[in-house]
């Protein structure tokens, strides 16, 4: 994919404001095709009128038909009929109906998400099912973690899912895969074995030993590699179901990474500590208390909560105009994970929120810096990554646009009943993006180099549509800002 593709294109997958465009290009794409299977209907219908017109009895024999035709009303009938009608109907049968229909199928059609929408989609699924480690029968009957939901896949989304984790070498999740597709319409099997066929059923079972012996540590011998070349189908899938089992025994298939086990809820339980109302900070807190949530003390991270109201946080949408790509990651692929939109000018809501940060923070903010507000996809996330503006950032943002961010502030914005918490690996601390919500922390140390234990990561996204105002906090370059908020004994 060509970078500034990347960077340029507009995806639908990245966001849910970008899905929601998708369900409305459906319902236009389905209002369309109604119309057009009616007019279809209505013209089949004219014609079983002609056809029903047209019915009389067989004359099966010379005889039979020169008695029909030697009597006046049945030879005028005849004449006139294929004089008359025959003609019209001959016209009616070719004149083309639904064309406004079908031209503004076209039209939807060629919006369509392209295949880079549709990989991403399936990048996103099987991010879900191995971060948090689902399996394939409940996803597929919409159970996700332990919420049930009304929604089901067919078994059409399943085969999608079993040929791409064939793709990228999860052959024991393709597996599950079709046998999910298989479970759910044992009549459509033809078409999943074809599906299997077209992906080679020698080279599914090759790679499945393959993988098998790989993770066994034995080298792949030439003589296994011809066994597996020779093999017939019923030895080949005695071979898949064996080295299945050897290599679900022998692995897990999923990385238990410290992102992992934060977004499966698995950290350690903190006790120790507290949550307080902040009237101290300046005047206005002493009239408007804020509730602090002490997240960790060292590093110091700190939830604000309820510091954003609903109202401020659509009227901080209003503002939108067309989002761009956002991604994660600097090293190539990048991927593509969000859809943003930066508040570069001074609005009445920035310059608000601003005032809030300061007196959050004890802080006068030294100039406006943008706020980047983010809409992620389902599945989408963001990979473990520092705020701070390191020497490998430098690479893709010279003029430092992404901050030298000496603290972030991220305002969660948007409702997420599944997934997309902050995590931070290191520290072993996960957070709820509750709306309303602020999260602060420090990237930097006091003596201003970089705290590696502030690397942070999100979660992928499993039920909502997370939003977030992610503040750049490059003004905060004061080190009072530690006095400001650093923990007081309470
Ligand atoms: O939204 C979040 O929780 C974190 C986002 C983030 O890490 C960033 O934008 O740098
Ligand atoms: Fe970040």
């Amino acid at each position: 994919m060509d970078s500034n593709d990347l960077f340029f294109k507009k995806y639908y997958s990245s966001s849910v404001s970008g899905l929601v465009k998708l369900l409305k290009m459906e319902q236009e794409f389905m209002e369309n095709f109604s119309v057009y299977a009616n007019i279809l209907q209505k013209k089949v219908d004219n014609l079983n009128i002609f056809l029903d017109a047209l019915k009389r009895p067989n004359h099966n024999t010379h005889n039979e038909r020169e008695k029909f035709v030697s009597n006046p009303l049945n030879a005028f009938g005849l004449i006139r009929r294929l004089n008359q009608d025959w003609p019209k109907w001959q016209n009616y049968t070719q004149k083309q109906q639904g064309l406004g229909q079908l031209n503004a199928m076209q039209d939807i059609v060629s919006a369509a998400p392209e295949s880079f929408d549709m990989n991403e989609k399936l990048k996103a699924m099987h991010r879900i099912e191995t971060t948090y480690d689902l399996q394939p029968k409940d996803i597929a009957k919409g159970v996700l973690q332990s919420t049930e939901f009304n929604y089901k896949l067919t078994w059409r989304d399943c085969l999608a899912l079993a040929h791409h984790k064939f793709k990228i070498g999860e052959f024991q999740r393709s597996l599950l895969w079709f046998q999910e597709a298989l479970n759910i319409n044992p009549n459509g099997s033809l078409e999943i074995i074809n599906k299997l066929q077209e992906m080679q059923l020698k080279n599914f079972a090759t790679d499945v030993a393959k993988r098998s012996i790989y993770l066994s540590n034995q080298a792949l011998t030439n003589e296994t590699n011809s066994q597996l070349q020779d093999a017939k189908t019923k030895e080949l899938e005695q071979l898949i179901s064996s080295n299945l089992k050897r290599w679900i025994k022998d692995s897990s298939t999923t990385p238990l990474t410290d992102h992992n086990i934060g977004c499966r809820g698995l950290f350690p339980r903190k006790t120790n500590l507290v949550c307080r109302y902040n009237s101290s900070t300046n005047a206005f807190l002493k009239l408007a208390p804020l509730k602090m949530e002490e997240i960790s003390r060292d590093p110091y991270i700190v939830m604000f909560h309820e510091v954003i109201s609903d109202k401020e946080i659509e009227e901080m949408k209003g503002d939108i105009r067309e989002m761009e790509n956002g991604w994660t990651g600097l090293e190539d692929p990048k991927e593509i994970v969000s859809s943003v939109y930066w508040i570069r000018e001074e609005t009445s809501f920035s310059k608000r929120i601003n005032q809030r940060i300061s007196d959050m923070t004890g802080f006068k903010l030294e100039e406006f810096v943008a706020i980047q507000l983010a809409n992620f996809g389902v599945g989408g996330y963001f990979k473990p990554h520092f705020d701070y503006y390191t020497e490998r950032l430098r690479g893709v943002d010279a003029n430092n646009t992404l901050g030298d961010r000496i603290a972030s502030i991220i305002f969660y914005a948007g409702e997420v009943s599944q997934g997309g918490q902050t995590v931070f690996p290191d520290l072993k601390v996960v957070v709820e993006p509750k709306r309303g919500n602020a999260l602060f922390w420090f990237n930097k140390l006091d003596d201003s180099s970089p705290d590696p234990r502030s690397l942070h990561s999100v979660c992928p996204v499993i039920v909502g549509s997370r939003w977030s105002g992610d503040y750049q906090v490059a003004a905060l370059r004061s080190p009072v800002i530690c006095e400001a908020l650093q923990p007081t004994s309470s």
